[in-house]
């Protein structure tokens, strides 16, 4: 389930079946705007942008606003075991400036790939650690668009969930994470490097396209196709 403050008439669950679902989800959705907010002006002044230059491009009032709350849940495997390619989510980098990442003590999974050479790598092969949850943490993960204004300075990091086997936790995994994306129309620039103007809506599409010819090319070379929904 994704949740965002823009084209959600219509999407909220009814009072009937979820009474105060409404209320206590956009009360955590102001909570993650805040704190992200306070956390890129830090980010934007160390690049040396003016403090408020991120708060301006991730603007809530603004009809082209793309923040968004995703509501994760992976179902319950207990008892079932899994090829070694099934992922709970699969390697990636976020498309976005920055994710903050809530996760359930005891849900283990998510693992994170350090380092990075070049953005169109997909970290096949690299050397992974986990990031257990901890109570009073939250997960901070630099995406694709904070790499790119910073000219790959900030590298966006390749996570994944992992599916657990039999013997350890395979009960059900709940995770939240709220995406800062740019606003549609905001321009991400580099100061050096990436000094040709994108619009962040140009952006998130050039990123779509890029990990669908990825997924693509890794299914052809394992001698399976790609299955496109009709
Ligand atoms: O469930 C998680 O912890 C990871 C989710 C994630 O990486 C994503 O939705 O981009
Ligand atoms: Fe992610």
């Amino acid at each position: 389930m994704q949740l965002g403050y823009v084209n959600m008439e219509g999407k909220w669950p009814s009072k009937q079946d979820a009474p105060e679902f409404r209320a206590k989800a956009e009360h955590f959705i102001h909570q993650c705007q805040d704190i992200s907010m306070r956390l890129l002006s830090c980010l934007a002044s160390g690049l040396g942008f003016p403090e408020d230059f991120f708060t301006k491009c991730h603007d809530v009032t603004q009809p082209d606003c793309q923040q968004t709350l995703r509501c994760l849940h992976y179902h319950d495997i207990t008892g079932k075991s899994f090829p070694d390619t099934y992922w709970r989510a699969g390697s990636h980098t976020d498309f976005d400036t920055l994710t903050l990442l809530f996760q359930r003590p005891g849900e283990n999974g998510l693992e994170v790939c350090p380092g990075r050479k070049a953005s169109t790598e997909f970290a096949h092969g690299d050397v992974w650690a986990p990031v257990h949850p901890e109570e009073d943490e939250i997960v901070c993960n630099i995406g694709d668009m904070l790499m790119h204004w910073s000219d790959d300075l900030l590298k966006s990091n390749f996570h994944r969930v992992r599916a657990p086997k039999v013997g350890e936790n395979q009960k059900a995994r709940y995770s939240m994470a709220y995406f800062n994306q740019a606003n549609k129309s905001a321009v991400i620039q580099g100061k050096t490097k990436y000094t040709t103007p994108i619009t962040a809506g140009e952006f998130l599409l050039a990123a779509m396209e890029r990990n669908y010819r990825a997924l693509q090319e890794l299914q052809e070379s394992q001698g399976m196709g790609v299955s496109i929904p009709v």
